[in-house]
């Protein structure tokens, strides 16, 4: 116990502190009750992956590498024991981490005979599954192609018209703000919560910042539902409120016809048979793994850029000679042609990959081999991605935010790289998180002027929750518009 405690981050111990004072009977039945559960498992099955290394308490149960990965700093601390252990880890009884660009790439991108770990199973509770969450390949194959075309590059000429109305929202949202602002034109604005509102828009689920919040709150439970006892406790994704307002955004969607050309829309045209139920599903997993991915990428972006003004001042000139006249609109076609701009986002996304060190897990048939270390067969085997852009050999200075290790002169390590994974499990929605990064943020840039305040300059230190995020869920800037668009 006291080893396993000494792993608990202090965060972890006060909510531990905290759930004890209020029900502490209850709280420790469920303590014991896991932790009898957790060593019964781990000498009923011997298991075959003693000889890796790792922390020896860690062996024996999951509830240190859950409580790093859940509540506490976990892609540091992965990247601490590959320091300590070499490129394999045991993190759990049936869990280890991989950082090997070689191995890495054969796990995710050439090996065809893998299936996803049970986890993907509880994550988002019972009901029916969606893609991410199916773990039969056939049936995930099948599920891909049905969803492919509303994600194609094709329907991305249709979508970005979408994508740009929901970035004037945005802006409409903030100059709703400055009509309050000070003398010298600042107004106080929560960025992360607007561009969550923007992205949530994105995926077709419409501007309703209380159905945004009601999403990431239930999605937050979520993340507790792999602990095995917890998860009993978890209520499925979504819950009713939730469930009521995705079932009448269909409903809308279907008899608004042609005018609203979004993510929505393609799903309730695919070719296959979707039922509503499986639509809603969807909606809630593309929610988790696109739209709150691509708001908090582009908060922690905006926090990057003006942490380092020397970069931004970069950005600003390339935006200022693609777009020369603040009246012309902001669209993908120059976007991606813009150096900087793509530097920024991808440095962005290796310094603070928003997948965490417990996700993407993955079994094999057969034993791996890394290096002298063999990985017994079955064995959960999850890529350690973070550690892997953190890597010097592949990465100079990996501590300091270059965004121009990304122009093709300097030879970027593609090959250890993987914001949105790769293969066949690769993200659907990554062109679309593209456009609307790279149009949000041209678009917010060139309008307003941002500052950071001096409380959220301590949100410097990002808190993993199992998938990066900044800190409280908001990143509060000073705003204002900038003079020459005033003219
Ligand atoms: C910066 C933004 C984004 C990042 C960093 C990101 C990252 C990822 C990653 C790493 C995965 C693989 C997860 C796994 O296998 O466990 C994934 C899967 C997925 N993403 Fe994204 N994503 C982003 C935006 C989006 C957007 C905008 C959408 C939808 C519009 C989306 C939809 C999906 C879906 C449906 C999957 C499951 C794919 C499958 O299992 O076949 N993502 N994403």
């Amino acid at each position: 116990m006291q080893a396993i405690a000494s792993h608990i981050s202090a965060q972890a111990l006060f909510i531990f502190q905290s759930i004890l004072e209020d029900a502490p009977f209850l709280s420790l039945l469920v303590i014991v009750t896991w932790l009898i559960h957790q060593i019964y498992k781990f000498h009923l099955e011997k298991s075959p992956i003693n000889a890796i290394p790792g922390p020896k308490s860690w062996r024996w149960t999951d509830i240190p590498h859950s409580l790093y990965l859940y509540l506490g700093p976990g892609h540091e601390k992965a990247r601490e024991l590959h320091q300590k252990y070499g490129p394999v880890v045991r993190i759990a009884p049936h869990s280890v981490l991989v950082a090997d660009k070689n191995v890495v790439k054969q796990i995710l991108v050439t090996a065809k005979d893998y299936q996803k770990a049970d986890i993907y199973k509880t994550i988002f509770g019972a009901g029916v599954p969606g893609l991410l969450t199916t773990i039969d390949k056939q049936e995930h194959k099948q599920r891909r192609r049905l969803l492919s075309p509303a994600f194609s590059i094709a329907q991305l000429k249709s979508i970005e018209p979408y994508i740009s109305n929901t970035v004037t929202d945005l802006c409409a949202l903030i100059e709703k703000s400055i009509k309050n602002a000070d003398d010298d034109g600042w107004a106080i604005v929560d960025m992360m919560h607007a561009l969550r509102l923007m992205a949530f828009d994105v995926t077709g689920h419409g501007s309703n910042a209380d159905m945004a919040d009601q999403l990431i709150w239930e999605m937050t439970q979520q993340l507790f539902s792999p602990l095995p006892v917890l998860s009993w406790f978890v209520p499925s994704l979504p819950g009713p409120k939730l469930r009521k307002f995705l079932m009448s955004l269909v409903e809308e969607h279907r008899q608004s016809g042609e005018d609203r050309v979004d993510v929505l829309k393609y799903l309730l045209e695919s070719k296959g048979p979707l039922t509503d139920e499986q639509i809603v599903k969807e909606l809630v997993l593309i929610f988790f793994a696109g739209t709150a991915r691509t708001s908090v990428t582009l908060t922690i972006t905006l926090l990057l850029l003006h942490l380092h003004p020397e970069k931004l001042t970069k950005l600003l000139s390339e935006i200022h000679a693609t777009f020369p006249d603040p009246s012309e609109p902001v669209t993908y076609t120059k976007c991606k042609e813009m150096q900087y701009l793509n530097a920024v986002i991808s440095e962005t996304m290796r310094f603070y990959p928003i997948v965490g060190p417990g996700w993407m897990p993955r079994i094999f048939p057969y034993d791996l081999r890394v290096g002298d270390v063999v990985i017994p067969k079955g064995t959960d085997i999850i890529s350690s991605i973070y550690t892997l852009q953190h890597m010097e050999e592949y990465w100079p200075n990996p501590d300091k935010f270059i965004p121009e290790r990304f122009f093709p002169e300097n030879n970027p390590s593609w090959d250890a790289f993987y914001p949105f994974s790769a293969g066949e499990n690769n993200c659907i929605g990554k062109n679309i998180a593209w456009v609307a990064m790279d149009i949000a943020l041209v678009t917010l840039l060139r309008k307003f002027e941002l500052e950071l305040l001096p409380e959220s300059e301590q949100t410097r230190q990002l808190v993993m929750l199992s998938t990066f995020t900044v800190k409280g869920e908001s990143l509060k800037m000073k705003v204002r518009r900038r003079a020459e668009v005033n003219q």
